[in-house]
């Protein structure tokens, strides 16, 4: 596997295109954008404006009728083309996911330890004695008091938030440089939510690890990250910092978000205000699809 060049950021993305099907529908166009080490990036954007897509694109996991260009770089690695082999030795090593709905992302026919220990043991040929304590010890880390219980449990036997803390072990166990996280918290109710933040802050920050973390959610992404990218319509519209674009947001979508964030401005009985109160984004898009 290459090496990392000097100077090359852990991410590169340049020009990336992605279509769909016969009729070449665009999800993702013309996107470019770089992540250092240890970086958090947050990805925002509505339904559908490219946000799985560039990830998924990331990882060399989109599906078979989607048609990619450009160039996606990580760790000096080319990602676009890869053989399975090679894409597989990279997921895991360098880069690793947190899916949103952890129940279709585990096996269901497997105990979550052996599910931690698979990964130990395809990326670090890992011997099954050895990882049963290397399994509970990672389990502990992302806050699982009862981790060993938890071991021997099968995914159905947990709540939602244990599930996804059971996948933030999978995805840090080998310590990767990157973590895509799509949306890890949407399913849980808030408390739950903040104390799996919590937890994914706290074990970015012991690997080192950087991470794209994808959110509808400005709130969430500001817990979690130092840079914000907000995606529309299949491209990048604006990037910068949390306190840049929460203070100072500049397209018509982010600063429609920044406003329905204000929820300190909504008189009791008034209805909750949505991005479109504030800009009018189909019209722009029937403009640009002309
Ligand atoms: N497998 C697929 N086949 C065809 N079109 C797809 C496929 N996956 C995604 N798309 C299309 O690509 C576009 C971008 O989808 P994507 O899932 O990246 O949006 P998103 O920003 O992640 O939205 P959400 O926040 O709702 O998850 C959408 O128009 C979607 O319909």
């Amino acid at each position: 596997m290459a090496t990392m060049t000097a100077g090359q950021p852990l991410l590169q993305v340049q020009d990336l295109d992605v279509c769909f099907g016969r009729r070449r529908i665009p999800a993702v166009r013309g996107l470019s954008f770089e992540l250092g080490r240890g970086q958090r990036l947050g990805l925002i954007g509505e339904s559908g404006s490219g946000k799985s897509v560039t990830s998924l694109a990331v990882m060399g996991l989109l599906p078979d009728n989607a048609h990619v260009s450009g160039s996606v770089q990580v760790n000096a690695h080319e990602v676009i083309g890869s053989s399975d082999k090679e894409l597989s030795r990279l997921r895991g090593d360098v880069m690793s996911m947190v899916f949103q709905e952890p129940m279709t992302a585990l096996d269901p026919t497997m105990t979550c330890g052996r599910q931690v220990a698979e990964v130990l043991r395809l990326h670090q040929g890992a011997a099954p004695g050895a990882a049963r304590q290397a399994v509970v010890d990672m389990l502990e880390r992302v806050g699982l008091p009862t981790a060993s219980r938890i071991a021997d449990a099968y995914p159905h036997e947990l709540s939602g938030g244990q599930r996804q803390r059971v996948m933030m072990a999978m995805a840090l166990v080998n310590a990767p440089d990157l973590v895509i996280c799509d949306e890890p918290t949407t399913a849980l109710d808030v408390t739950v939510q903040a104390r799996v933040l919590k937890v994914l802050d706290e074990q970015l920050d012991a690997a080192g690890a950087a991470c794209l973390f994808i959110s509808h959610d400005l709130a969430v992404v500001s817990q979690v990250c130092d840079e914000v990218m907000v995606m529309w319509h299949g491209r990048v519209v604006e990037r910068g910092s949390i306190a840049q674009v929460l203070g100072d947001p500049q397209h018509g979508y982010t600063k429609g978000l920044v406003a329905t964030a204000r929820l300190d401005l909504v008189e009791p009985g008034q209805r909750l205000p949505v991005v479109e109160d504030f800009w009018d984004g189909a019209a722009q898009r029937a403009e640009e699809d002309r």
